[in-house]
């Protein structure tokens, strides 16, 4: 079998930085140290050799507001290798009434095209006993993680019951819930309110979901997720109220994750006042991007450890898409993309300024998420007998994001003209070299399905911690427990 090596680098890790070549073999990485030989070289002097980057949040050829988002399993792994990410979680969504396991098949045949490795969070969009049978099925399908919308009022919205019963089980089952954490009642009730008051333009989407509506959701899935007793992973977290929430759940000791988006880090609400339509509707995403004092406290999140994965919710639309929202905003699909901007944007704007470290950029980017899925260290690590997926990170490397370069097939770039210092010299995924000196040269197909075990450290401890604390009865002499 041939080797490769990565030479000359300086490798990056979640809690180390030293000076030593990776040698790679059979897709693995088989030795770290001084001095080492492999038939192919990688020249990495003057770069960072850290875990390729995974995107725990992205919805390629999503079905969604009466369109699918554009970019497919392969362009968006395209994207997102040519930034360094060499992993994606997608979201199987089966439609409200739809089996759990046909919904997964579809999403089996749209992944068949990826350029890396992927895995799936299942989405949960209705409840009932077949649902309740088939998370087990699914969970023996390789997929610990479960998904619920509190907002989609009518489409992909589930009630707190419903949640509850759902968390249960996940319980149950070692699983993780995920919430999408917007209070859809009250965003369907305001955005109602607005569009008869005159307020059609994508400013009208923001004005409907202010932090509150994210904070309360964010609470209350907290609350919920103790009761049954599991852990809980608040995807795209974009504001104060709902990372306090996360922050005093964390502090109470409850197992809580936040995930902020890089949109949500680097942008802002002004986008949402611009004179032209299409340059706001481009930018309208659920939650919407908020103001500077919201992104202040998500930054601090990362850097104190309160707020735990930067992913993306890569789910792109064209202009022509977006379009569909001319006189009414609840209409224009909901999505931003960004697979291919979040490395290089949060190391610009957060390593090159000191918000973080390079350290916590891996751990924020990769190695975090990577334990929560219950996939370290196969993924997320520079270790012996790790998967090769790694990137050389060159610190020094700059460009100015265009839509005119960009690997995702949309007609423009939410990140347009930021220029970025820190891209990728290579991206090998499995110990292939996808992006090579900057050139891309992915596969499409090359990318395998991930599975995840159920019952990773943290459900398992929790687990042990609510069977030893939960309510049992009092024994009292004289009266049976059963009542009779
Ligand atoms: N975020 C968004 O606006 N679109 C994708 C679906 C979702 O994650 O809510
Ligand atoms: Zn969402
Ligand atoms: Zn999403």
């Amino acid at each position: 079998m041939t080797t490769t090596v990565i030479k000359g680098g300086t490798v990056v890790t979640a809690d180390l930085t030293y000076k030593a070549d990776v040698l790679i073999e059979g897709g693995k990485i088989v030795d770290i140290g001084p001095g080492l030989k492999g038939d192919k070289t990688l020249d990495a002097e003057g770069c960072y050799v850290m875990p390729g980057g995974i995107d725990p949040h992205t919805h390629l050829s999503m079905p969604f507001m009466g369109t699918y988002s554009a970019d497919d399993f392969e362009a968006g792994t395209r994207g997102g290798l040519a930034g360094g990410t060499t992993m994606v979680v997608d979201f199987a969504l089966p439609n409200p009434g739809e089996s759990l396991l046909s919904g997964l098949q579809k999403w089996d045949n749209k992944a068949g095209r990826a350029c890396c490795d992927y895995s799936f969070h299942m989405a949960i969009t209705w409840w009932s006993e077949q649902v309740f049978d088939e998370m087990k099925a699914i969970t023996e399908r390789g997929i610990n993680t479960f998904k619920h919308f509190m907002a989609y009022k009518g489409s992909l919205m589930v009630n707190d019951e419903e949640m509850f019963a759902s968390f249960k089980r996940c319980r149950e089952l070692g699983a993780i819930p995920l919430v999408h954490a917007e209070n859809g009642d009250i965003v369907a009730s305001m955005s109602a309110k607005l569009l008869a008051e005159g307020n059609t333009g994508p400013e009208g989407h923001a004005y409907s979901r202010p932090s509150q509506v994210e904070g309360e959701a964010t609470n209350r899935a907290i609350m919920i997720a103790d009761m049954a007793g599991v852990p809980l992973y608040v995807v795209h977290t974009s504001c104060e109220e709902s990372h306090e929430a996360i922050r005093r759940a964390k502090l109470a000791g409850k197992r809580v994750w936040g995930e902020p988006l890089i949109q949500h880090l680097t942008l802002d609400e002004s986008e949402y006042f611009d004179k032209d339509w299409d340059h706001s509707a481009r930018r309208v995403m659920s939650p919407p991007f908020r103001n500077k004092q919201h992104q202040d406290s998500l930054w601090a999140g990362l850097a104190s450890g309160t707020l735990s994965c930067v992913a993306t919710d890569h789910c792109a639309f064209t202009t022509e898409q977006k379009r569909y929202g001319v006189g009414d905003f609840t209409k224009i699909p909901n999505g931003t993309g960004g697979l291919e901007e979040r490395m290089p944007m949060l190391w610009t704007y957060g390593v090159r300024t000191g918000r973080i470290t390079m350290n916590e950029f891996v751990a924020v980017t990769s190695t975090n998420i990577a334990k929560i899925l219950n996939v370290y260290p196969k993924k997320g690590a520079v270790l012996i007998g790790a998967d090769a997926d790694l990137v050389v990170w060159d610190p020094e490397k700059s460009k100015t994001i265009s839509a005119k370069s960009q690997q995702s097939s949309i007609d423009y770039n939410v990140f347009e003209g930021k220029e970025v210092t820190g891209l990728p010299r290579y991206t090998l995924t499995r110990g292939f070299v996808a992006v090579n000196d900057g050139a891309i040269e992915t596969r499409e197909g090359y990318g395998e399905f991930v599975a995840r075990d159920p019952m990773g450290p943290v459900s398992k401890a929790l687990s042990t911690w609510k069977a030893l604390t939960e309510p049992r009865p009092i024994p009292r002499a004289g009266i049976p427990a059963s009542g009779v």
